[in-house]
């Protein structure tokens, strides 16, 4: 399993020498068209749709960044916001992406990964580029916060889901299900990731008619028009 890692991060840092392109992952078309939108057609970076949940974006991820070379990942699309933090058509930068139900279930409660002693649930994003862009969001007048992005394999839908997520991750702003594995598949590369989310709906009782998943798309392709400006400037 170490000399697996080691070799792909050999792979990543030897065949990715001086490359300034970006890799931004989302999990479905009509995310990746957002992006684009926003981004109009700057050639340096290259958008992918990898898959819906951290298992498949990991796997596209990671086939991306095989088969070119790039400086650094992005995690984007839609999701869900946690009460208070992020209302819907706001923007989220990951200050930390955190596999929140990687773990086990106990009589006691959640029992995390990193307390099993098998490795780590959190990733830090590449902090300093984080917070300029939710400082450049701001700048350009969106509602965006730099906050814990938590990765989920199944949507949280109660009340009662969302009061124990937001307790086990405090601070938490945004809940989306690839952004963990964007960073997984980055971390095993030996490139630093972030997570940039627009809120959807909230975090709680599922109601998927009220998600208002047009107008986080527009907030998606606003926020990805400043990113050529944060990581080219
Ligand atoms: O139906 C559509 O037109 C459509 C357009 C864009 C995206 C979708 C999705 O359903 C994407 C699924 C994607 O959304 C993230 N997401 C959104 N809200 C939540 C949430 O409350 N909890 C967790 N994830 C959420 C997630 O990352 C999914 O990949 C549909």
């Amino acid at each position: 399993m170490y000399q697996l890692q080691q070799q792909f991060n050999e792979a990543g840092s030897s065949a990715n020498p001086a490359s300034s392109r970006i890799l931004i992952v989302t999990a479905v078309e009509a995310e990746r068209e957002a992006v684009m939108g926003g981004l109009g057609g700057d050639e340096r970076f290259v958008v992918i749709a990898g898959g819906v949940g951290p298992a498949a974006v990991a796997a596209g991820t990671a086939r991306a960044l095989a088969g070119g070379a790039y400086s650094r990942v992005v995690s984007a699309g839609i999701a869900g916001g946690f009460a208070g933090l992020a209302d819907i058509g706001s923007l989220v930068v990951a200050s930390r992406m955190v596999a929140a139900d990687l773990g086990s279930d106990s009589p006691e409660g959640f029992i995390s990964v990193d307390e099993l002693g098998f490795g780590s649930s959190v990733i830090p994003a590449e902090d300093e580029v984080s917070a300029a862009l939710a400082g450049a969001l701001q700048g350009a007048g969106l509602a965006a916060r730099l906050a814990p992005i938590v990765t989920v394999s199944t949507t949280t839908g109660t009340l009662a889901g969302a009061r124990a997520l937001a307790a086990r991750v405090p601070g938490a702003a945004a809940e989306g299900m690839e952004g963990f594995g964007v960073a997984e598949a980055a971390r095993q590369f030996g490139l630093p990731a972030l997570e940039l989310r627009a809120i959807s709906n909230a975090v709680g009782p599922r109601d998927r008619g009220a998600w208002k998943i047009g107008d986080a798309l527009s907030a998606l392709r606003r926020a990805s028009s400043i990113l050529p400006e944060v990581f080219f400037a």
